[in-house]
């Protein structure tokens, strides 16, 4: 599959008289990195789950190049959705559960695979229920990378793994990404540990999607004001303020909104830094009780 254009069009999805996708719409273009971000039941698995064929809406469309993905194999070969999923009963060995999963992934590098093995320090001989949550995680994240599908997402997959085996994993799918350019969608709840990679955010709430936009121009919407603790209040005294911290006589305090030309110099003559403002605040901003009431 050459370039991959996903479309969400009004998709809905009902579960027990429950809308859980509510009318969601977008496009996601080839070869970028996506976060979908939400709060916890905002419907992310179950949206990604339409995305990859697992279920089918309850109206509206998901097509990749313009067909549906739902029980289209042709589509859904070129899906690779990894999530955290525990293997407690599975007793195959990893060598030969990375075998069995390489049979339906026709783009997987074997060599790359065990290449990851070694990365993350796995033990080949070990049944899966045996490794560790972390290393089970790390066996999912291998399956996704080495799959090499054209549209890869890891929904939480990583969760289980320690800092080092993450890190090791943001590094891989950037290699990755440069050297085979492919659609890439991380679900996470670590928003600042994958803020850089993400070229575009789509955050879900209740169902809905209530911003898709690109990383840029979403940090674009806040404001770092940072210097002497007095002069930061003042300037911000009217200002939604997301954030503050405080080291000694000096307040760095993120701000809600862009500034204008005239704000900005004014904070420039009283001394204060102006500087970008973290994904993580702006998601709590948006997505918090208090901007949706
Ligand atoms: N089979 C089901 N039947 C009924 N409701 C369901 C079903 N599966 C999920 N839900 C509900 O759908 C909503 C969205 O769940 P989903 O797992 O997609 O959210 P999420 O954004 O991935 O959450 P988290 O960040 O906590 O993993 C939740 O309210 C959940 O209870």
């Amino acid at each position: 599959m050459i370039d991959p254009v996903i479309e969400a069009k009004q998709l809905t999805l009902r579960l027990s008289d429950k809308t859980i996708i509510d009318n969601v719409s977008f496009t996601l273009e080839q070869n970028k990195i996506y976060g979908l971000l939400g709060r916890n039941g905002a419907g992310k698995t179950t949206l990604l789950s339409l995305l990859a064929g697992f279920r089918n809406p309850t109206s509206g469309a998901i097509t990749v190049n313009g067909e549906d993905v739902f029980e289209n194999r042709a589509v859904v070969e070129n899906i690779s959705f990894i999530r955290d999923v525990k293997m407690d009963s599975d007793s195959d060995r990893l060598e030969d559960y990375l075998k069995g999963v390489a049979l339906f992934r026709p783009h997987f590098d074997w060599e790359y695979a065990m290449t990851l093995v070694e990365r993350f320090k796995l033990p080949i001989d070990s049944p899966m229920n045996k490794l560790s949550r972390g290393m089970q995680s790390a066996a999912h994240v291998i399956i996704g990378l080495a799959s090499r599908a054209p549209i890869t997402i890891f929904d939480e997959a990583y969760l289980g793994m320690d800092a080092p085996a993450r890190d090791i994993f943001y590094k891989e799918v950037l290699n990755e990404y440069m050297e085979r350019p492919r659609t890439i969608i991380l679900s996470t709840h670590l928003i600042s540990e994958v803020a850089s990679m993400l070229e575009d955010v789509l955050i879900l709430h209740q169902g809905s999607l209530m911003l898709h936009d690109r990383t840029e121009s979403l940090l674009s919407r806040g404001t770092t004001i940072t210097g002497d603790a007095a002069a930061v209040d003042g300037f911000t005294r009217e200002k939604k303020v997301l954030n503050e911290q405080i080291l000694g006589q000096t307040k760095s305090a993120m701000v809600y909104g862009e500034l204008t030309e005239t704000e900005r110099s004014q904070a420039e003559r009283q001394g204060l830094q102006i500087g970008p403002v973290a994904l993580q605040e702006l998601f709590i901003h948006l997505t918090g009780e208090k901007h949706n009431e």
